[in-house]
């Protein structure tokens, strides 16, 4: 049976054991090779396809409709050009209709085409999500091909041969060259992102392919923010005399990151620097302390995932977004696990009882995602005041 030359699939997705799910292409045309994940979020696809911590990633959208507020230039969350290099490809249920909302300047997929993020709509998310449920998370390739011919075997061969995002550091390739600082608060109705007026105790962010919304918080907080790159020695964070170093969220393996990471960690932890670390971050501070990470078969990407403070016994809603683990069951003496995920237990935060330091693994900047975590900043710019 032939088909009509409209329902020709212009899009494949093929995954490493063969599979091959087709549909209709948007976004870049071309072909990238990736890890395929979920996630759960039903808003916010415009910052989850600009955080730079999916880069190596293919994401597929539970939600339905993508797409139908466009976007515009105000929710990107990498922060600078070379972190760009977010999630190469997405896979949606529906095509993205024309964009309906007062903020939208460009359609889903003219965006995604400059961005060079290759697009799948017409698949069916809800039997590929199950699939990485039960059997963890495949690697696949993802083209967009406007003529519709696709070279399926080699497709296969690329996803098979594909070394995956174990001991991979990808956060050399999404960090910038150069420091910056960040005076951006938050986001006013009518108003836009306000500035900080410089402030404020000094924080110096290590940029592994920080999330905007991490240095919005923080200046929100009324904090004075310079960010340096993920190689930045001690000594040049030292330089800039910090009341506090941040550890930013970032892609890849955190293993291989803190081979050169890790030891200037040590040294902030020795030099009793307040720190704080956020998803990439609090793995490279666990590390750090000596505490093990592991890859998740599925792991946790969504805005909805419940998460227990053990210190105050409250649940939060979070924002999650990663695919390796500390290891909770065998952290070290120095390390108190602080938060749990209520969704299978794993560790979600860490504070070293030896130093000023603490993490979590979630995204507290949300981004999207509820505020309920706001107050990891607030707990952050509270302490520093109290070891000022
Ligand atoms: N958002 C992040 O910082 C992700 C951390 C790490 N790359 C992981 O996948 O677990």
């Amino acid at each position: 049976m032939s088909q009509a030359p409209s329902d020709r699939p212009t899009a494949a997705l093929v995954l490493a054991d063969g599979t091959v799910i087709y549909g209709q292409g948007l976004g870049a045309a071309g072909e990238a090779v990736g890890e395929v994940c979920f996630n759960t979020a039903m808003t916010g696809y415009q910052e989850i396809l600009t955080d730079p911590s999916y880069a190596g990633q293919i994401i597929t959208f539970t939600f339905p409709h993508i797409g139908n507020v466009g976007v515009n230039a105000e929710d990107v969350e990498n922060a600078s050009p070379a972190s760009a290099a977010a999630a190469r490809g997405a896979i949606f249920r529906a095509m993205a209709t024309s964009p309906s909302n007062y903020r939208a300047q460009l359609d889903l997929s003219a965006w995604m085409r400059r961005r060079g993020v290759i697009g799948i709509a017409g698949v069916d998310t809800r039997a590929l999500t199950a699939r990485i449920r039960e059997a963890g998370m495949p690697h696949g390739v993802i083209a967009h091909s406007p003529s519709g011919q696709f070279d399926l075997d080699a497709m296969q061969k690329r996803a098979a041969e594909w070394a995956g995002l174990e001991g991979r550091d990808l956060a050399r390739d999404v960090s910038p060259s150069q420091g910056y600082a960040s005076d951006e608060k938050g986001w006013e109705w009518g108003k836009g992102y306000l500035a900080h007026d410089g402030s404020g105790p000094h924080i110096v962010v290590i940029d592994y392919g920080v999330k905007r919304n991490i240095l919005r918080r923080l200046a929100s907080e009324g904090c004075r923010v310079s960010v340096v790159p993920a190689k930045a020695s001690f000594e040049d964070i030292m330089e800039k005399n910090p009341a506090g170093v941040v550890l930013s969220n970032g892609p890849g393996d955190p293993a291989a990151t803190g081979e050169y990471s890790v030891p200037v960690i040590r040294k902030l932890i020795e030099a009793q620097v307040p720190i704080l670390g956020i998803c990439l971050g609090h793995q490279m501070l666990a590390l750090a302390a000596g505490a093990k990470t592991k890859k998740m078969p599925q792991g946790h990407h969504g805005a909805n995932h419940p998460v227990k403070d053990l210190s105050t016994g409250k649940v939060e809603i979070v924002s999650m977004n990663h695919g390796f683990t500390v290891d909770g069951d065998n952290l070290p003496d120095n390390v108190e696990e602080t938060h749990i995920s209520l969704f299978d237990g794993t560790n979600t935060g860490i504070a070293l009882k030896n130093a000023p330091a603490f993490s979590v693994q979630y995204h507290p900047e949300a981004s999207p995602g509820p505020e309920d975590s706001f107050y990891i900043f607030r707990r952050f710019v509270e302490g520093l005041k109290q070891a000022a």
